[in-house]
């Protein structure tokens, strides 16, 4: 930890969409973490930009209820505060607002060799105009630039974004966040496999029958209706978070868990994802979603997706990858599971579908699990499944970092290992096109429960393992 922070220089980070839902939820507290854990450099400056003419002082109350709501307290806010300031009035081509005289200001506090990091949390539709403006203004030339997920919208949508990016920006000043991917657990899907060989042995088609990435969540959208009537489940979480973590399931054994060696790997096994066949997903949209404030009263966005993908490496031909995900669910769980086939020649009949499964809980700190099928002590010879947890937390000397503040650590330490790649994505939107283009229709479900019906039978046999 020690190491990571001195080699952090003097930071501006400049943070766009400072007062929207992920700067309060995820990017504020996060930055604070890093913070109160002395991860930050000596000299930092956070200046939050915005549309509207808020003063330093107000933008200081909207970070300090953030944290208070969102984050693990305020004991050191009065050191944190202090280095916070806001740029108001917007920031386009034409008119940059005040971000470039409060950067100028800020530099007289840190130095002139600050680094700047620009943190884009933005809609994706304002990605392509706010970069033009960072390369119109002088604020793009040996910055970092943090892009929110979706990078894009659609196969075209990218390629002109990634055109757009790289005429201001070179590809290595470019950080494309997953969060997913800056997951404790999600980290421990290649540690566990390629420094374990008991593991590393079972990971492929013949020992496994399928491969559930399960992410159900209970929450709605109220405080995103608009942003979420233009997304939907399918660009919100499918094609950015599901397939970012299928990747790292599927991905072949890189040379080195060096930055470039691990992007690799994970963006080469994008390329062997199979278009979707809308015959194998289902779009689902929950009863009462069009009555939410800003949600247009016929909208056809669909807030529920599953989804088969197929990987087609000799690694993974034959297993399919299972996706879900979807809101106001009856559950909430982020689960990677690895259901395990049943034993070729085992003298045992009738074994469960479901009896030897290793599974990842990305929530939280994380966990790894694992399922078997045992003997159930007593007199007779019954089969049970029996469960052993191993919560991260719980490993000797943990100190685990929410994805954020790991990420945003990365990005101060310029290492790209966890953020996407520009031949990856164009994979994935050519994956994704089929169900883009001619979605199946959106079915309707019930709040509280787990989706339309036809979603349980893409999972069979042994049906969605959270339920
Ligand atoms: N919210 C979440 O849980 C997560 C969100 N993300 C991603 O983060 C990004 C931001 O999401 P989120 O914070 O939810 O979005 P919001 O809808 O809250 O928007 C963020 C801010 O962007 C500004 N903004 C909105 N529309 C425009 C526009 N047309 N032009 C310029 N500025 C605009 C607004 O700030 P102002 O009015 O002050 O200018 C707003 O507060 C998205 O790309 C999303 O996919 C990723 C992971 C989780
Ligand atoms: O990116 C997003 O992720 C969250 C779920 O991630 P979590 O780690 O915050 O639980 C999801 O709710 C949101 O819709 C999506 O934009």
């Amino acid at each position: 930890m020690m190491d990571r922070m001195a080699s952090v220089q003097p930071t501006i980070f400049v943070l766009f969409g400072a007062t929207g839902d992920l700067a309060k939820r995820m990017v504020l507290p996060s930055f604070y973490q890093l913070h109160v854990e002395g991860l930050l450099p000596e000299k930092w400056v956070l200046i939050g930009n915005g549309r509207h003419d808020t003063s330093d002082d107000e933008f200081r109350d909207h970070v300090r209820g953030a944290l208070e709501e969102f984050g693990s307290g305020t004991e050191d806010w009065d050191s944190f505060a202090e280095r916070i300031r806001f740029a108001g009035k917007g920031f386009t081509v034409d008119d940059p607002g005040a971000l470039p005289d409060v950067v100028d200001d800020a530099r007289k506090d840190v130095g002139d060799d600050a680094q700047l990091v620009h943190y884009i949390a933005l809609p994706p539709s304002t990605f392509e105009d706010y970069t033009k403006a960072l390369g119109a203004h002088d604020l793009a030339e040996g910055a970092r630039v943090v892009y929110e997920k979706p990078f894009g919208t659609s196969e075209k949508n990218f390629e002109e974004l990634d055109k757009a990016v790289h005429e201001v920006l070179d590809e290595k000043q470019v950080y494309r966040i997953d969060h997913f991917l800056g997951k404790e657990a999600t980290q421990n899907l290649h540690v566990l496999r390629f420094a374990n060989g008991m593991v590393d042995g079972i990971w492929n088609a013949e020992h496994v029958a399928q491969v559930q990435i399960d992410v159900p969540e209970t929450l709605d959208i109220d405080d995103r209706a608009e942003f979420y009537d233009h997304t939907g489940a399918v660009l919100d979480m499918l094609v950015t978070h599901l397939f970012q973590v299928a990747a790292e399931i599927a991905m072949e054994p890189p040379a080195s868990l060096k930055a470039d060696d691990l992007q690799s790997a994970r963006e080469t096994v994008i390329g062997s994802f199979r278009p979707l066949d809308v015959s194998e997903v289902v779009l689902g949209q929950y009863d009462g979603y069009r009555d939410v404030d800003g949600v247009a009263d016929d909208s056809t966005v669909d807030t529920f997706v599953a989804a088969k993908l197929w990987v087609d490496t000799e690694r993974w031909r034959g297993v399919p990858f299972l996706l879900r995900t979807g809101k106001k669910l009856g559950v909430s769980a982020q689960r990677v599971s690895l259901v395990f086939r049943k034993p070729p020649k085992s003298p045992l009949t009738e074994l469960p579908d479901d009896g030897t499964v290793l599974s990842f809980d990305l929530s939280g700190n994380g966990a790894i699990d694992v399922a078997m099928t045992v003997k159930e002590p007593g007199p007779d010879f019954d089969l049970s499944v029996g469960h052993l947890s191993l919560p991260l937390k719980s490993v000797p000397d943990a100190e685990p970092l929410s994805p954020y503040s790991r990420l945003i650590l990365d990005v101060l330490n310029g290492d790209r290992s966890l953020f996407t790649r520009p031949d990856g994505l164009a994979h994935v939107w050519k994956v994704a096109a089929p169900l883009l283009n001619d979605p199946p229709q959106v079915q309707a479900y019930a709040p509280g429960s787990m989706g339309p019906d036809a979603a349980g039978d893409l999972a069979s046999p042994c049906g969605w393992l959270v339920s």
